[in-house]
């Protein structure tokens, strides 16, 4: 069984699944009480009466409108001054039975949304995942005015206006406080559009049985949010007591370039953070002085250089293959082809992003991943995506492209953006459920890079060949999300516009400190 926090769905399989509870017996006006009730309760114990006296509640035609009714019901029954505004006269039965209970309360009905406008508090239940068609004419003006308004607005399963599946505007869209997701997860909750409009999001869960969500999703769904859980999972922890400095992987980090320093250093320090045993850094001889105590291997003055001063070529005296996980291109510049075909020959698994990806687009990349023995890791934020795979960019949001380019190149492919997706070559996707934009930001993706390179290492050692695979997306999955919480973390403490790499390199390690206490029973 799958825990519920990782489960994604379309409009689609929600409306399955919903499908089966109702003709497995579950009246849809329980069902709609339960989840109003839960509702309620979310609401009392985030938005106290003391301070949030007066709620105005807006509902449509539909059951969105109907759980909004209910909640609209049970405020009022705890004492809240509730204030209804409904600007379609036609409901669907069940929410029209719930609209004549709240006249019959003498709850305000209100005919226009002025008389709304100084509620403390907004609840938003015009559409839910029916939206069919754009929100036009006096409802988008409605619709407007709401998003000009102050105080805080929560959406009940999504904010209305949003493409339940793709995240996008359907003409106009409540910007929310808070958005409720209902039961499960919804696919456009994790898309770069309508993260303006989701405000911060819960998931109010109302027990569906797993057995009907196995029923639409699978066994093991497709398309799975990134938990804490299985973040932790995928960490190199605990160590054994006996280890020692070769047992907990050896990363060979190609980077760096006379041009981009700054890049190999903040991988070689991402790299550190992560744990790993030991780190190569394969970088010009003139970047070899690293400050801040790395150390280093520079190659000597006699390997030769690209104009850029980036290692042209590794010397053929290093044995590529005795490292555990090679990582390689931030800060490469594009002159170090030569280099970057050698480590993808070398039959070890390879992290390659930057440069690394920018040089494979110019080779024939498809076939020179696809002749590879051991797995790859892809790293590209959109821009390199387009590059590498073009033609891919296609599908309608980044998971299906991640998944198209992971199927087409058989490489685990992490496709950074502001909700970074992961997409393993078997067709699983993974999704990253919270991030901050303090993290759009040059040196975060090198970071980035070093830290899932030491992950890997630290997995890949002493396993077969075969679990070199699993230990590669074990790595994606855990660093990715480790990343965007040291980044949240940093940016509680520094404000969006204070994390820089340094700042959010000194946030990793306390942040897996926290993570790895509240994990404790
Ligand atoms: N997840 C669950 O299992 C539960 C969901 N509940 C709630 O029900 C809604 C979905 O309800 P549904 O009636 O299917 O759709 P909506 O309320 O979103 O709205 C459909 C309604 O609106 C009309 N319509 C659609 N688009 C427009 C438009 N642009 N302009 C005007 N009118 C439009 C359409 O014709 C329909 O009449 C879900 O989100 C939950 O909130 C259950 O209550 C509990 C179980
Ligand atoms: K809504």
């Amino acid at each position: 069984m799958v825990p519920i926090q990782q489960c994604v769905v379309t409009a689609e399989q929600m409306r399955q699944i919903e499908g089966r509870l109702f003709a497995a017996g579950m009246p849809v006006a329980a069902l709609m009480e339960k989840v109003a009730q839960r509702i309620t309760t979310w609401l009392e114990d985030h938005f106290d009466l003391r301070i949030y006296p007066r709620i105005g509640v807006v509902a449509g035609p539909g059951h969105n409108g109907g759980d909004a009714l209910v909640v609209a019901r049970e405020l009022h029954s705890r004492g809240y001054d509730v204030r209804v505004y409904a600007p379609l006269a036609k409901f669907k039965d069940l929410t029209q039975a719930h609209a004549e209970y709240i006249k019959h309360l003498g709850i305000l009905w209100a005919e226009s949304l002025a008389a709304l406008a100084d509620c403390d508090l907004l609840v938003d239940g015009l559409f839910g995942f029916g939206l069919e068609r754009p929100i036009e004419g006096a409802i988008a003006t409605d619709v407007e005015q709401i998003n000009q308004w102050s105080q805080p607005v929560v959406s009940i399963d999504l904010p209305s206006g949003l493409h339940t599946d793709s995240g996008n505007v359907l003409g106009t869209a409540i910007r929310a406080s808070h958005t409720l997701c209902l039961g499960l997860w919804k696919r456009g909750c994790f898309q770069d559009s309508a993260l303006p409009l989701l405000g911060r999001v819960h998931l109010i869960d109302f027990d569906i049985p797993w057995s009907d969500i196995e029923a639409v999703l699978g066994q093991r769904p497709q398309v799975g949010r990134i938990t804490a859980a299985i973040a932790r999972e995928g960490l190199p922890l605990p160590r054994l007591a006996n280890t020692h400095k070769y047992r907990v992987g050896h990363l060979l980090l190609v980077a760096g370039s006379q041009t981009y320093s700054g890049a190999a250093l903040l991988a070689g320090l991402g790299a550190r953070a992560s744990g790993v045993g030991m780190v190569t850094l394969a970088v010009p001889a003139s970047l070899k002085a690293s400050p801040d105590g790395l150390p280093t291997r520079g190659l000597d003055d006699s390997v030769p250089r690209t104009p850029d001063g980036a290692i042209a070529q590794l010397p053929d005296s290093m044995d590529l293959e005795s490292y555990d996980v090679i990582a390689c291109g931030p800060g490469l510049s594009l002159a170090a082809n030569a280099c970057v075909q050698r480590v993808i020959a070398t039959p070890s698994p390879l992290l390659l992003d930057a440069d690394g990806l920018n040089i494979l687009a110019t080779l024939t990349p498809i076939p020179a991943l696809k002749q590879r023995s051991a797995p790859t890791l892809l790293t590209p934020h959109p821009g390199e995506f387009k590059r590498l795979f073009k033609g891919l960019e296609a599908p309608d949001w980044p998971g299906s492209q991640a998944q198209a380019a992971a199927h087409y190149s058989q490489a685990i492919v992490v496709l950074k953006g502001a909700r970074t997706v992961i997409a393993h070559p078997r067709g699983h996707l993974w999704l990253t459920p919270d991030s901050t934009p303090a993290l759009a930001r040059g040196g975060s993706g090198d970071i980035l890079t070093g830290l899932l390179g030491g992950l890997a290492a630290q997995k890949v050692v002493g396993g077969a060949a075969a679990s070199h695979d699993l230990a590669l997306m074990n790595a994606a999955l855990s660093g990715v999300w480790w990343h965007a919480q040291a980044g949240r973390a940093a940016a509680a403490v520094h404000s969006e516009l204070g994390v820089d790499p340094l700042t959010l390199l000194h946030h990793l390690t306390p942040t897996l400190v926290r993570e790895m206490a509240d994990a404790q029973p």
